[in-house]
Order: structure tokens, then C-alpha cells, then sequence
């Protein structure tokens, strides 16, 4: 993915786009692609379908010290990324960040500051909006939610600045354990803990 042009990756976007999009859900019949390749349209419904990203919210959750990271059990092993989801129908990107902390790990969002975005294509379309949010000094009890996770920690500065340096997956260690790294560069999760890392080395996160 870090080798295509932007343009290249919205073109595949697109393409995969249009082939999920062969048919009008109210019609049933096919739709049609314009020139442009821009939209399809329902000859019998009108319908008009426009290619769509799904947002989703990730945030980088800190307690002012440490930094809050989880991992799912589809992951490859040792790695731990910042926290995603999707954003409900009707939410503010506000809102779905302080469902989406509280739902995963049981924390309560005290502070809240958008960073970047990215658009992210598996495995279709999204917006990843990239948030830094804070938690009230000692209010920091995790409760991981293990429908949607297998862990959650909280991070020192200096073991999320050791684990950015390396490049996983990694083989299993002599005692069994796997090493702790995060998301390559070409991840908006890279990105953000980067950033918070940076971020510590000369002042806290903006009030
Ligand atoms: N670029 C990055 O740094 C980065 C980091 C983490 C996650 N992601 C991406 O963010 C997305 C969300 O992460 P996640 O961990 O919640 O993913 P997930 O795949 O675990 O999805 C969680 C649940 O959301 C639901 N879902 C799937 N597609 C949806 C949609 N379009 N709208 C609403 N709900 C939907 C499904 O029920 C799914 O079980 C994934 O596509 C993932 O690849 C990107």
C-alpha cells in the first residue's frame, strides 16, 4: 500500500466499489456506471448510488504517563494497536470515540483532540479519523471487553518508543512470550503513537 500513488489506491477503491454495487437494492435490477465512473444509476429505480467510506473512529487513549493500547486475537501475535471502530449511524465523531473507549476497555474520554486521517481500504473503504483522548487522573481501571478485544495495558513512554523501533511479526521468545510492537508506518495507529510519544518527551497533551 505505501508504494501506490494516492490516486492509484482510490482508483482501486472504486473499482471494488463498483463491483459490489452491480445491483439496485429497491429495483433488484442492474445498475449502470456513468462515464466518469463516478456513480451508478438504477435505469428502472433512478436511484442514484454514489461510492461511500465507512468512518471510523481510532483513538490513542493516555492517562497523561502512559498510553492505552489493546489487541484483538486476529492480530498477529505481540502486536497492540491504538482502539477502532465504527461509527454509528447518527454519531458525532466526539461521541463515537467516548462509545468506543467505554465499550472496549470501560474508561470514561476526559479530553479529546482529532489529529490526522487516512483513508484505510480492508477490507473495504474506510475513513480512519485519528483522535488523542485522555482519561481523568485516576481514573485508569481497565475492563476489557472481551467480546471485542484479548487485552488491553497500559504502555510506559519508553516500552512504546522500543516497540516502534521494531518491525513484526516476530517469532515466538525462548519463554514463550512474543515481543510487543505496533502497526507499521503505513498505519494511522503508527502515527498517533509516534506522535504521543513525541508528544512526551516535551510536554503533555494540549488542554
Ligand atoms: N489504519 C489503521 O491504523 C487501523 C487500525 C485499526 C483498525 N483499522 C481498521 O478500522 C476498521 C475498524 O476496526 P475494528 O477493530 O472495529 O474492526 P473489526 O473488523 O473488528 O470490526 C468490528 C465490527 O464492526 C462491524 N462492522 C464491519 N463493517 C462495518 C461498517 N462498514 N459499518 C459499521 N460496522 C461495521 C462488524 O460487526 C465487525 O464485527 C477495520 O476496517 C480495521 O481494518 C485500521
Amino acid at each position: 500500500m505505501m508504494k501506490l500513488t494516492r490516486h492509484k489506491r482510490s482508483a482501486q477503491a472504486l473499482l471494488r466499489w463498483h463491483d459490489a454495487h452491480q445491483f439496485c437494492s429497491r429495483s433488484g435490477q442492474p445498475t449502470k456506471k456513468n462515464m466518469a465512473g463516478s456513480k451508478r444509476v438504477c435505469p428502472s429505480s433512478k436511484i442514484i448510488y454514489y461510492p461511500q467510506m465507512a468512518p471510523v473512529v481510532i483513538t490513542l487513549v493516555s492517562d497523561g504517563t502512559r498510553c492505552l493500547l489493546a489487541r484483538q486475537s486476529s492480530f498477529p501475535r505481540g502486536m497492540y494497536s491504538a482502539l477502532a471502530g465504527f461509527c454509528d449511524i447518527g454519531e458525532s465523531l466526539e461521541e463515537a470515540v467516548r462509545r468506543e473507549v467505554a465499550e472496549e476497555v470501560g474508561l470514561e474520554v476526559d479530553k479529546l483532540q482529532y489529529s490526522a486521517s487516512q483513508h484505510w481500504p480492508f477490507p473495504n473503504s474506510s475513513l480512519m479519523i485519528g483522535c488523542h483522548a485522555t482519561v481523568k487522573p485516576g481514573q485508569t481501571e481497565i475492563h476489557v471487553n472481551l467480546r471485542e478485544l484479548e487485552a488491553a495495558a497500559w504502555f510506559s513512554c519508553e516500552e512504546v518508543a522500543t516497540a516502534l523501533r521494531r518491525k513484526g511479526p516476530y517469532s515466538q521468545q525462548e519463554n514463550g512470550t512474543f515481543p510487543f510492537w505496533v502497526p507499521p508506518k503505513l498505519a494511522i495507529a503508527h502515527q498517533l503513537i509516534k506522535e504521543w510519544v513525541e508528544k512526551q518527551t516535551c510536554s503533555s497533551l494540549p488542554v
